[in-house]
């Protein structure tokens, strides 16, 4: 490979960069290309600037540019820009596992070359923005939350039945008002027929009775069926929430929050009336059909009326999708902030940066507030057109009905009945409209609902689990990449790596080289983005995940205490007996804890682990490990948070429980303090084993090589790229 080339010598070219958009699928021409890439040039930018200058320039939206070096780069987002020989070139996946493709440009000249020869070389990759969560797992058949609704409301149809016999009873005897209407006016108040008035009351007053009692059974059946499916969904939902895979769970809180939080609307849609207007919806059309029998072309003014009304709600419904959505959106947001406010409560304080969350939060609740007063106004205008639609409607039927009586075709008694028909067409209608905003907004809960149930389980629910051996004599990773979200470098690169029995083994490197990552892969935590994690023979992602745990235990960096007692905590899972508790609990010395207080193990522990020092926590978390008796202990510096005297202890407890053929991998910045116990020491850097050997070999290795360096040409170019990101 030739010398490197540095960022100014090498220029971008039309061809390779209209390759690249080429095979990404964007549309732009060459011509376009060359005139943005020429436009770029004269303003001298640093490259990741004029490409966003390109970009813009060419009006493509939703794509941005990144620099990296060649060995952090995750191939599988080829294709890219690569920096070799000189100049960029496309780079594509070749046909040999190691080779890359080098392109100019379209029928420009082209060369392969193998991975090693670029290690040194800088890319240039163009990322698209995430897409729609949904769009992206259309394929993958998972049961979304309407899918789950209609389950639960069709699994038992015998209350479709009921409450369809009832909602028709109800509209029916609806017709018995007007014929009473009728009937006072055309055949009582004409001759004073007192005794067919008392007759047509008594009437009344039974059909009055009936309503009332179909009503309130139709609710009941209808509010049992909503907690059934409320209690399904919630289920749902919630086993999902836990069986995620831990590297695909979204990073804010506050969209996942949303998304649980959407099944609060989707209750709150199926208990409130909206589902009576729903199914009295059809039957305006019933009573238009009773109008046109009594009134004949009255009917038509109520007819029009209808599809009127619906055609408003349907265009308010659009209207006030894009809206709901940006609500949703911001109102995460805020959701977000509020979390991480009361979290870093105590940050915030000491570093008093208070002013720059209250701006932030200041922000999106003017926005939200904007969001909604422009919502307001939408659902006002459609409820105040639905009204004067009505009142038109009412006017224009009196207007058609005087004429029909002029014509002798209609009675007084008909246009009084025809006019309280008009109202049974009227007033669901008008609720209709509002039905159908209110749609929007649990249509919109529902897909919030629908993108958290669409995130990638652990295991699938169709998979065929394996148990592995009662003894796991190794734990190996082959060939192993594991990268973040869709983030283009990769965090963990493993070729081979494998655990025996009986090995202890310290984890080394600086910080955010890849330890805990490498740990949680181990873990089956996370799974690898490529490569294979074996516990024994068998494939870790392959294996029951009960047994994976029973066998397998991760000590997290952060400790995790939930809200309860000390006790609850020490013994999460539930399945160590009292005495083992106490007995690794006195041996750790969390019974201190225990005994300086009056309610001894009861102690009161808040969310998040309020209540016990850092320190306590840590020995909290230890103790839960050491009585889950793992074959393969995983720990993420199990001592970080611990003073000298204690780590001392903690590591004897350690020698005590761990067993002769247990493997021991433990993460740490104070490697000294435990390399008693270790016969093996890695080193990592970037992702990395860098060193594998016995303590006796590494350690004074690195003590050699903790001279500082200067940065290499690439680690300066990249730095400067990303600057300018
Ligand atoms: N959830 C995450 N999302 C995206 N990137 C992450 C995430 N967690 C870690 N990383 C990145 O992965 C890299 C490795 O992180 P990791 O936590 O494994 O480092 P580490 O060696 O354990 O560091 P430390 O010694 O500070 O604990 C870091 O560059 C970090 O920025």
């Amino acid at each position: 490979m030739s010398d490197k080339p540095t960022e100014q010598e090498s220029r971008l070219t039309s061809a390779a960069l209209h390759s690249l958009f080429k095979n990404m699928g964007l549309g732009v021409s060459f011509g376009d290309v060359s005139v943005a890439l020429e436009r770029a040039d004269v303003l001298a930018l640093p490259l990741l600037e004029q490409i966003k200058a390109i970009l813009h320039g060419l009006n493509i939206k939703g794509v941005k540019g990144g620099m990296i070096a060649w060995r952090r780069f995750d191939r599988r987002q080829l294709p890219a820009l690569v920096q070799y020989d000189g100049q960029w070139w496309l780079a594509k996946n070749g046909e040999q596992a190691d080779s890359v493709l080098l392109e100019q440009g379209e029928g420009l000249p082209a060369q392969a070359v193998s991975s090693e020869e670029l290690v040194e070389s800088l890319v240039l990759w163009l990322q698209r923005a995430k897409p729609n969560h949904l769009e992206d797992n259309k394929d993958q058949d998972f049961p979304t939350a309407r899918k789950l609704i209609l389950s639960a409301l069709f699994q038992d149809k015998l209350w479709l039945g009921n409450v369809l016999a009832a909602t028709v009873v109800i509209n029916l005897l609806a017709i018995a008002t007007s014929l009473f209407a009728l009937q006072v006016y055309d055949r009582v108040v004409p001759t004073l027929a007192y005794s067919t008035l008392a007759t047509l009351v008594v009437g009344m007053l039974g059909i009055v009775l009936l309503d009332w009692m179909l009503k309130g059974i139709r609710a009941k059946v209808l509010d049992s069926l909503a907690a059934d499916v409320d209690m399904r969904l919630s289920k749902q939902v919630f086993h999902h929430l836990l069986h995620l895979r831990l590297d695909k769970q979204p990073n804010s809180f506050g969209t996942l929050n949303a998304q649980v939080n959407g099944l609060e609307s989707v209750r709150q849609f199926f208990t409130s009336g909206i589902v009576f207007g729903l199914i009295d919806l059809p039957f305006a059309l019933m009573f238009i059909a009773f109008i046109a029998v009594i009134g004949g072309v009255v009917s038509w003014v109520y007819a029009l009326l209808f599809p009127l009304a619906i055609l408003l709600g349907v265009v308010t419904q659009i209207r006030l999708r894009t809206l709901i959505k940006k609500q949703i959106l911001r109102s995460n947001e805020r959701q977000g902030l509020l979390i991480d406010v009361i979290r870093g409560a105590e940050t915030i304080r000491a570093n008093n940066a208070g002013w720059r969350f209250s701006n932030e939060w200041e922000q999106i609740t003017r926005s939200l507030a904007g969001y909604q007063v422009h919502q307001k106004a939408i659902s006002q205008i459609s409820t105040a057109t639905t009204g004067s639609l009505s009142t038109i409607a009412y006017v224009s039927a009196v207007v058609v009905g005087v004429f029909q009586i002029e014509a002798g075709n209609l009675t007084m008694g008909g246009m009084i009945a025809c006019s309280i028909l008009g109202g049974r067409v009227i007033n669901p209608v008008a609720q209709g409209v509002q039905y159908l905003v209110q749609w929007q907004s649990v249509s919109q809960s529902l897909t919030m609902v629908d993108q958290l149930l669409a995130l990638d389980l652990e295991r699938k629910p169709s998979q065929h689990l394996l148990v592995g051996e009662q003894t796991i004599g190794s734990v190996s990773a082959e060939q192993v990449r594991f990268v973040y979200g869709d983030s283009p470098v990769k965090h963990l690169d493993i070729e081979q790596l494998t655990f025996n029995a009986g090995d202890r083994v310290l984890l080394v490197g600086p910080i955010g080289c890849g330890k805990s990552t490498l740990l949680k892969v181990l873990a089956g935590l996370y799974r690898p983005s490529e490569g294979r994690i074996k516990l024994g023979a068998l494939d870790l992602w392959e294996i029951d995940p009960q047994f994976v745990t029973s066998h397998v235990s991760y000590l997290p960096q952060n400790v995790h205490l939930f809200k309860g007692t000390l006790k609850s905590n020490l013994t999460l899972s539930g399945t160590v007996s009292d005495t083992e508790m106490m007995q690794v609990a006195s041996e750790l010395g969390v019974d201190v804890i225990a005994q300086s207080n009056p309610k001894g193990m009861e102690l009161d522990i808040a969310e998040g682990g309020e209540g016990l020092s850092g320190g306590q926590r840590q020995l909290v978390a230890l103790s839960r490990t050491i009585t889950t008796k793992p074959t393969v202990w995983l720990l993420d510096e199990p001592t970080a948070s611990l003073d000298a005297d204690t780590e001392k202890r903690v590591w004897e407890v350690l020698e005590k429980h761990i067993k002769p053929d247990d493997i021991l991998v433990v993460s740490t910045h104070r490697p000294m303090l435990a390399a008693h116990i270790a016969n093996r020491v890695l080193v990592m850097q970037q992702g990395k084993v860098t060193r594998d050997g016995a303590p006796a070999a590494v350690f004074p290795a690195m003590m050699n090589n903790t001279k500082p360096t200067a940065p290499t040409a690439t680690q300066t170019r990249i730095k400067r790229g990303f600057n300018a990101i």
